[in-house]
């Protein structure tokens, strides 16, 4: 690292609490507009959870975070540094987990030993310690391992790294219904008020109690970027066997045996928890503009 550059870890603890800031992005593939004028804050701590439906670019946006694309206008800052200039004492503090990889023809063991010198805080102890919770044999070939076994290799591989940041990009994909289980232990075990962990996921069964706060990204923007709770503080989520008039809920689903329905919460509620699916889904369809969205 030449002597000039400002080292990221060395300004972690007076660098506030913003660890990534976009401001008026925009972007395109080719002529395909993608974002126009896209605002996003994130903070250090939190396990954030990115959402979004098909192709509403969320693999973009951690690519653009991540200085792997580079925006057409506006401006992007990843602990005060324009992820852009890739400058090594940046890039050492990012650990981005692809959805889908290509992985060198070399044993697990072989490959930690090549990349883990680039992360300065990289802990060895705990990179086995993770290994061993998800059962990944480092004796084995890489691209010989199933995608679930790549991925908690890499997953390992990022926790350890002690990255300020790590990006995960659909992580539960390929993982075994008790490997999930051992996924959500994992994650929060490695997280700290140092750190701050994006994960973009539809498998949001998967991530119930672990990530929070939530941004949905929709059209272009980012419609919702807060804390589960501002949501279920406000509105409360029952179900009912008589069909409810929809013009007086903020949002109706037909279940099994009757509706769910999302309404404002007086002092007498009493609810159900407020699942991260129908967050997803209330957000969206309030986005239209229908009943003027939840927040
Ligand atoms: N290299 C590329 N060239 C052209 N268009 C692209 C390229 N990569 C992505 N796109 C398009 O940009 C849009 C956003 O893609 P992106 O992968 O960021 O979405 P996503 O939200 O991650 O989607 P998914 O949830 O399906 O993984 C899509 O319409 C996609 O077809």
């Amino acid at each position: 690292m030449a002597s000039q550059e400002v080292s990221v870890h060395e300004t972690l603890e007076t660098a506030g609490d913003v660890v990534v800031r976009m401001t008026g992005i925009s972007f395109a593939y080719q002529s395909k507009k993608l974002f126009s004028n896209l605002n996003l804050e994130i903070k250090r701590g939190n396990i954030y959870g990115l959402l979004g439906k098909n192709g509403a670019g969320k693999t973009t946006l951690l690519k653009l975070l991540s200085g792997q694309l580079f925006v057409q206008d506006g401006m992007v800052e990843v602990f005060g540094q324009n992820p852009q200039k890739r400058s090594p004492s940046l890039l050492q503090e990012i650990f981005y987990l692809p959805e889908e990889f290509p992985l060198p023809k070399m044993k697990a063991n072989e490959y930690l030993a090549m990349l883990s010198p680039f992360y300065p805080r990289f802990d060895h102890t705990m990179f086995g310690v993770y290994c061993k919770d998800f059962d990944v044999d480092l004796n084995q070939r890489l691209d010989q391992m199933s995608l679930g076994q790549k991925k908690k290799v890499l997953l390992s591989f990022g926790l350890a790294s002690n990255t300020a940041l790590l990006i995960l990009d659909e992580p539960t994909n390929g993982l075994d219904i008790p490997s999930k289980r051992q996924f959500r232990q994992t994650v929060a075990s490695a997280m700290t008020e140092n750190r701050t962990f994006i994960i973009s996921t539809h498998q949001v069964r998967d991530m119930e109690n672990l990530i929070d706060p939530i941004i949905i990204l929709h059209d272009g923007s980012v419609i919702f970027n807060d804390a589960v709770a501002s949501v279920s503080d406000k509105y409360v989520l029952n179900l009912t066997t008589s069909e409810p008039d929809r013009e007086k809920t903020l949002y109706t689903e037909k279940v099994l045996g009757g509706w769910m329905v999302l309404s404002e919460r007086t002092d007498e509620s009493e609810g159900q928890p407020l699942d991260l699916e129908t967050l997803f889904n209330v957000v969206i369809q309030t986005s239209k503009g229908t009943m003027g969205g939840v927040r």
